[in-house]
């Protein structure tokens, strides 16, 4: 569960008098999510998501996270929109962190999304990638090859605690990485964290995405292997192809991908695992015994990246090309 921070009901009956949303009737704690705060509030006007912006995320960065789901939206985009305070600002302040309101998503995320499933979230990616376009601000990925080493010297010396081994298999693997990773691919602004559990359904159909807050500028490609890293494999550890063809069909159906993309795609996936395994490992070692989050186990990420060293090209991901062999 992520609230960090507690708010009193006079403090925020106080702050919504800063915006146009009706007298509060109820509101209640979030039990998901790992970087900020949520509240789901209830007023006489509907319903609405407080966030407060915890340490995680950096005060600088807010305003291309509200103003990018702006430009989203009004390109067609289905996300949340924040909601202005009467004086026209979308951040406040509320106990002592920066906060905003922002409006309230109808849907569910899905805990065992099916390869139609994988098929929406593919062309609402392309969707994303395509209407970022002409976003004047941008971020960068901070998250990306350069911000791994970082996070690993954090932790590797108590690693093979988690796992025997996992020193050396880390450091050879991020050596490989940072040798070849790519300078130059499509790119533009990208969703960054685009899981089950930022993707909203109502029935079948996808009704939108939340949580922008990794969105940040990079290749294209690699907010893919994001996906089929996060989508494409079942709880046994093995990759459903028929998922990862769903998905990649999904995303051309809207965005084609270069031949560069394609080629760099088993490297980028390698790469993404990398990413998500060291936020977990790290959050794994250091978040306090009681901290109310549910951590994420680091290894899942570990056996995805084991799997993409095996992988010779984009057709073992379900990509149909004829210059690609099966
Ligand atoms: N705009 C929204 N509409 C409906 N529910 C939301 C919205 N934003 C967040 N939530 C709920 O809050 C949870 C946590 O939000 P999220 O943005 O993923 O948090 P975090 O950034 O802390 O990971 C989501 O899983 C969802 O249940
Ligand atoms: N998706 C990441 C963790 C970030 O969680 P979110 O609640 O912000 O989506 C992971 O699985 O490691």
């Amino acid at each position: 569960m992520a609230v960090y921070t507690d708010i009193s009901e006079d403090d925020l009956s106080g702050f919504l008098t800063q915006y146009d949303v009706g007298e509060l009737t109820s509101y209640k704690g979030i039990a998901e999510g790992v970087e900020n705060t949520n509240f789901l509030l209830q007023t006489t006007k509907g319903a609405y998501i407080l966030t407060l912006y915890e340490k995680r995320v950096d005060q600088s960065d807010l305003p291309f996270f509200l103003g990018l789901m702006h430009h989203l939206a009004g390109n067609g985009l289905s996300c949340p929109l924040p909601i202005p305070r009467l004086d026209g600002a979308l951040l406040g302040e509320l106990s002592g962190r920066p906060a905003a309101v922002i409006s309230f998503l109808t849907g569910v995320w899905l805990r065992k999304p099916d390869a139609n499933h994988c098929r929406e979230v593919g062309r609402a990616l392309a969707a994303m990638h395509v209407a970022g376009d002409g976003f004047d601000l941008t971020r960068r990925n901070a998250l990306s090859v350069s911000g791994w080493r970082p996070i690993w010297n954090n932790s590797v010396a108590r690693a093979d605690e988690v796992q025997p081994g996992l020193a050396d298999e880390i450091g050879a693997e991020l050596d490989h990485l940072e040798a070849r990773w790519p300078k130059t691919l499509p790119s533009g602004v990208i969703h960054a964290d685009l899981f089950p559990d930022n993707v909203f359904f109502l029935g079948d159909d996808l009704s939108g995405l939340i949580d922008f807050y990794f969105a940040c500028n990079d290749f294209f490609a690699y907010d893919v292997s994001i996906c089929l890293n996060a989508w494409c494999f079942e709880k046994d550890g093995a990759f459903n192809i028929t998922k990862g063809m769903a998905l990649l069909a999904g995303y051309e159906s809207v965005r084609q991908l270069s031949d560069d993309e394609v080629a760099a795609l088993p490297l980028l996936a390698r790469g993404s695992a990398m990413r998500f395994f060291l936020t977990r490992l790290y959050d794994w070692l250091m978040t306090p015994a009681g901290a109310l989050v549910v951590k994420k186990d680091p290894l899942e990420y570990l056996k995805k990246l084991q799997f993409h060293r095996s992988v010779a090209s984009a057709a073992e991901y379900g990509l149909v090309r004829e210059s690609l062999s099966p």
